[in-house]
């Protein structure tokens, strides 16, 4: 099928998330892990390619971005989609504005929006400050992010040291007034030369107030929500077509693992909830692992009986992981129990496990990669924004659910192989 949208995520989990909120449509969805070695073949309406660089230096991001788009260019598609996270993860550096630059001057767009905004994940942008819940993004757990810690809530703030062009706001108020008044005030601010317009939006409502409008501009960014409702809009204009059935959602028998290397603060509470459940389990304590590596890990994985789900993690709060951070540097850190993980993950599928639990959207950019996974077929949805998905890893057919650090409840776990047993 002829491809209309073609998205570009910076990491693994904002691309099962994006992937499952346009599914809600019944638009064929497909997703790609990585800028695919091939020319476009078997394509969907609407694509997905899954990179792995919000924290890579920017030059490295504008290069496998512009790769990403020039597939989905040969693919047929026609708008464009710029995913990151929805409390906005940049480093200092950062990517955001520097990516959408460079796609906005390959596809000749002279204007974009900047919404990252997740209601149904407590995500809300008023007057250009991002809201996690009730917390500013810069008072909420984010401030402690390993890789990404974000001090400051406004959008403006954040985005303006990272493009060359004006940044601009469309705020609420304007949203709440309807489709029409957020055109006129985005076509106010482009005839003043502001090429990045922050667009507020609270709740699902906004969405679609902004989706209508914006419908037609080559290239939007923002988080998963905000082009939620593209293909409906598309469909009833005959531009894209539901399928129900289009994807498969077999996997081959076998035991199930929990693989989690983010720390926020939902996923602590996740992991307490999975001990306190009293399986098997294995801490990964990253100063251990840098003097002696991963084969006490390894040891353990293969001594398990998997009759029990065996979860192994790094998981920890944040004096913690700074604490490690002190002694091994950020990067290092982070990338020693990435590949830890990422070991465990080709040593379980291996031996036969066949179910994957992954937490934390870098760790699952790891994992995917070492597991050998290209292409995901998109599943049930285990929580907003997290969906199962169904891959070839070498010669088996697995499950896998990349959950976002913050995202789903306490029991996500659990949940999440309760779902799929049904
Ligand atoms: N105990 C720890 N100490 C230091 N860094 C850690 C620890 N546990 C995990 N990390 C690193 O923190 C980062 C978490 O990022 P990520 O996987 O994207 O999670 P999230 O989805 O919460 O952002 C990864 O690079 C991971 O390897
Ligand atoms: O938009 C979101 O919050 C997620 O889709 C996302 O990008 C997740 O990133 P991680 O929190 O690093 O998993």
């Amino acid at each position: 099928m002829a491809t209309f949208f073609g998205a570009i995520a910076d990491d693994f989990t904002g691309a099962t998330d994006l992937a499952g909120l346009l599914a809600r449509s019944g638009v064929p969805v497909s997703l790609r892990m990585g800028v695919p070695t091939e020319p476009p073949r078997d394509t969907a309406p609407l694509e997905i390619i899954a990179l792995k660089c919000r924290t890579s230096p920017v030059d490295e991001a504008i290069q496998e971005t512009q790769a990403a788009l020039q597939w989905l260019k040969d693919a047929g598609a026609q708008r464009f989609f710029w995913k990151y996270c929805s409390t906005f993860d940049s480093t200092v550096k950062g990517n955001i504005g520097p990516v959408a630059e460079a796609l906005m001057g390959s596809l000749g767009a002279s204007q974009t929006i900047y919404c990252p905004a997740f209601p149904e994940n407590g995500r809300a942008i008023f007057m250009g400050n991002l809201f996690v819940g009730e917390q500013p993004l810069s008072e909420s757990p984010m401030k402690d992010h390993p890789l990404t810690p974000m001090r400051d809530s406004n959008l403006t703030r954040l985005l303006a040291p990272q493009t060359t062009k004006p940044v601009g706001l469309a705020n609420r108020l304007v949203v709440a007034k309807g489709a029409a008044s957020l055109a006129e005030q985005l076509s106010q601010l482009a005839s003043e030369g502001v090429a990045h317009v922050i667009v507020d939006a609270v709740a699902n409502d906004d969405l679609y107030i902004i989706a209508e409008a914006c419908q037609d501009m080559v290239l939007l960014t923002g988080g998963s929500a905000v082009a939620m409702p593209l293909p409906e809009l598309w469909a009833k204009q005959g531009r894209i077509e539901r399928s129900p059935a289009s994807t498969s959602s077999s996997f081959d028998p076998g035991p199930a693992i929990v693989l989690s290397g983010s720390c926020s603060a939902m996923t602590n509470r996740q992991v307490a909830d999975f001990l306190a459940k009293g399986g098997p389990s294995f801490k990964l304590d990253p100063l251990e692992v840098a003097e002696l590596g991963s084969a006490r890990v390894l040891n353990w994985l293969a001594a398990q009986d998997a009759s029990a789900t065996p979860l192994i993690y790094a998981t920890a709060a944040p004096d913690a992981v700074r604490a490690a951070q002190e002694k091994l540097g950020v990067e290092r850190a982070g990338s020693l129990i990435e590949s830890t993980l990422a070991a465990c993950a080709e040593e379980a599928r291996n031996v036969g496990y066949r179910r994957f639990v992954v937490a934390g959207g870098e760790t699952s950019g790891s994992v995917a990669k070492a597991l050998g996974v290209t292409r995901l077929d998109i599943g049930a949805e285990i929580a907003p924004g997290v969906p199962w998905c169904f891959a070839t890893s070498e010669n088996s057919r697995i499950a896998i659910t990349l959950k976002s650090g913050n995202f789903g409840n306490e029991q996500f776990f659990s949940k999440a192989l309760e779902v799929l047993d049904r």
